[in-house]
């Protein structure tokens, strides 16, 4: 074993023991620093393979400052701490552990999780390395096929987001000319391996503005050689000024930037250059940068490659460019019977889609009803478990007395009532995974048996004499704040970081009420079906009203609302959908409620209204794609995302 270990903690007695506990177990220990100062010259000089880090150290900087510089240089590290504040917590959590110790801690816990980071750090860098080569065989296979520029740069896209998250892409020239205005595409994520694609005519007609007016945006849109990138506030600012950057941030609402230039493609100056955007305000970070540097030289020869085979001479290109095309690839049903396309569902759908194929443990978090079942479905359906056994577990309705008997099993007569051995649920879920659901509920005397169950991999029977291997991944669910509950001292800190390994946060249903059409649609085809009832869908008002309320039961009331206004339903469409007045938002205007109508609410409301002048008209002369100025297929794809039917508005 020749890890270089170094410790930084600046009580000597428990950095001395630590280094003698670490060199009885083979490790080399290479130095001890005592404040975040002397760790950076150790770093520096010693190169350490993995850092064991107290949070709170002589001098004025913590551990978290130096946990920042730990990521960006890519050494693992842990955490050595007593239980902490919130906000400690959360700032020491946003550095991304490899793992957290708990002060007292057993020698066998040190080493434990001494392998478990390694084992993450070599896993996590053997998944981004054949992330990557499977990029450039993706590469390799769309520079072979004969396909047109824009549906090969469409497949660039698809190939990039599972290494940099995107809601939008652009790629093409930067600065005006002819040759960039043709060839330039724009890709909305519209699903989670479905784009949006247009050209500069098609961002035009989208951004309500006038050629000359967006030309002039791009402009003044400097690419610079290097690789950027600009989140929250620091977009904000870049986007203070005119740019094309401004111009699809205010459009389509993103928060984030980063830019990928390819400066060995160049026209007359002008630089090739990918960017990505993003709605999230905090999704590009340095390993982004990196991770374009890595892939830089092969994305440029393959660009180089695609523009070489474009057939048609760009200055050939007319305006004729088709205003919008999408994708859709199979993919898309790995989610079956999960409804939605927001944003937020994306990310939800590309983190499961990261972490199902491994062994990895994960966190569901999210209000009640948001569907944490359902991804925990997900994760084992799409993981290699899949066809072994699946094992839920409400932690919240088994009664404290039960608890250890119902995870651990007990043997014959080790209790009075134990008539019989008993095979607990952990045993039952060997070789597949249990889902422990509402964790935060789980008592402290069995939050302990857990965490040696998730450290050391097996189990002792009630009244047993040996331990099991027990093979079995974890999903834990809870609608709790873990953080507070720690900080409360009702959830073990140590506990809560090997859960913690893969964080998935729901949105709730009012943070993503643009999946709520489509929600509603999923549910009255399901519940007819069930009950035999033709229903269709529901009259513009009910709809109005279920977009205007705030759902605090989330998608479980939804379709608790659905199921019965199905079986009320007095005609084929559902008229009326009764929601608790107290939280329903008055709908008729926005100055009677005082509340500002979102974006979404107010181009559905618009599109309704063109709609009832056109008696429902979509095409042709006088119909209201004309009007809106828009395409038919655009105006078609809009109302079915805003849950528009033209029956129910003619
Ligand atoms: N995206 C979705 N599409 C369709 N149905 C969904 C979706 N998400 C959840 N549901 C349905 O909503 C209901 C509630 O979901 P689920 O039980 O998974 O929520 P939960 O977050 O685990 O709730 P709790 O915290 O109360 O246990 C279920 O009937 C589920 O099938």
């Amino acid at each position: 074993m020749n890890q270089k270990i170094l410790i930084v903690e600046d009580q000597f007695i428990e950095a001395n023991h630590l280094r003698l506990m670490l060199q009885r177990a083979g490790y080399g220990v290479c130095g001890i620093a005592r404040s975040v100062d002397q760790a950076e010259e150790l770093v520096e000089s010693e190169k350490p393979n993995l850092v064991l880090l107290d949070i709170f150290l002589t001098g004025k900087r913590t551990g978290i400052e130096l946990a920042e510089k730990l990521r960006d240089s890519n050494i693992p590290f842990i955490y050595l701490s007593a239980n902490s504040n919130e906000e400690v917590l959360n700032a020491a959590k946003a550095t991304h552990p490899n793992g957290f110790l708990v002060k007292p801690f057993r020698e066998k816990d040190l080493l434990v999780a001494l392998q478990i980071a390694e084992y993450h750090h070599e896993n996590g860098l053997e998944s981004r390395l054949r992330k990557e080569s499977f990029f450039q065989k993706q590469l390799t296979e769309i520079n072979s096929e004969k396909a047109g520029w824009e549906q090969k740069l469409l497949k660039v896209a698809q190939a990039l987001q599972p290494l940099i998250p995107f809601d939008y892409m652009v790629a093409g020239y930067s600065g005006e000319g002819k040759f960039m205005s043709n060839n330039a595409l724009f890709f909305l994520r519209i699903g989670f391996n479905e784009y949006q694609v247009t050209g500069m005519e098609g961002l035009q007609m989208v951004a309500n503005l006038k050629m000359d007016e967006l030309s002039s945006s791009q402009t003044k849109t400097v690419v610079g050689p290097e690789v950027t990138f600009f989140n929250g506030a620091s977009f904000k600012k870049l986007c203070s000024v005119p740019s094309m950057r401004k111009v699809i941030a205010d459009t389509f609402h993103m928060n984030a930037v980063l830019i990928f230039p390819l400066p060995e493609i160049s026209d007359e100056g002008k630089i090739f250059f990918f960017s990505f955007y993003s709605r999230r305000n905090d999704t590009y970070a340095e390993e982004h940068v990196a991770l374009c540097n890595r892939i830089q030289s092969v994305l440029t020869k393959s660009v180089q490659n695609m523009l070489k085979v474009e057939t048609v001479p760009p200055s050939e290109i007319d305006i004729a460019f088709p205003p919008e095309i999408s994708s859709q690839s199979q993919s898309v049903t790995i989610f079956d019977g999960i409804v939605g396309q927001s944003h937020l569902l994306l990310n939800v759908f590309d983190l499961i889609n990261q972490v199902a194929p491994g062994d990895t443990s994960v966190l569901i978090t999210g209000e009640s009803g948001t569907g944490k079942e359902r991804i925990a479905d997900s994760i084992h359906a799409l993981s290699s478990r899949k066809g072994k056994p699946f094992v839920k577990v409400n932690c919240a309705a088994l009664p404290v007395n039960l608890i250890e008997s119902e995870l651990f099993g007990h043997e014959k007569g080790a209790f009075t009532g134990a008539t019989e051995r008993r095979v607990g649920r952990f045993e039952q879920a060997d070789t597949g995974t249990i889902f422990l659901d509402e964790i935060g509920d789980m008592p402290l005397e069995m939050q302990v048996k857990l965490l040696r169950v998730l450290q050391e991999k097996e189990i002792e029977r009630i009244g047993g004499k040996s331990t099991i291997k027990v093979n079995i991944r974890i999903i834990a669910a809870t609608n709790r704040n873990l953080e507070k509950e720690v900080a409360e001292g009702r959830f073990r800190l140590d506990l809560y970081y090997r859960l913690n390994v893969f964080p998935l946060q729901l949105p709730s249903l009012s943070e993503r009420k643009e999946d709520i059409p489509s929600l509603v649609d999923h549910f009255i085809r399901y519940y007819s079906r069930k009950t035999g009832r033709k229903i269709s869908g529901v009259s513009d008002r009910v709809m109005k009203n279920l977009l205007a309320y705030d759902w605090p039961g989330n998608i479980r009331e939804l379709e608790n609302l659905i199921e019965r206004s199905v079986l009320l339903a007095k005609g084929l469409v559902i008229e009326d959908a009764t929601l608790p007045l107290m939280r329903t938002k008055k709908t008729t205007s926005q100055e009677e409620d005082g509340r500002m109508k979102t974006i979404f609410e107010n181009e559905r409301d618009h599109i309704i209204a063109v709609l009832k002048k056109c008696n429902g008209r979509i095409r042709g002369a006088f119909g209201a794609a004309e009007i809106l100025d828009i395409p038919p297929t655009t105006l078609g794809s809009k109302m079915k995302k805003l849950g528009i039917k033209r029956e129910f508005v003619s």
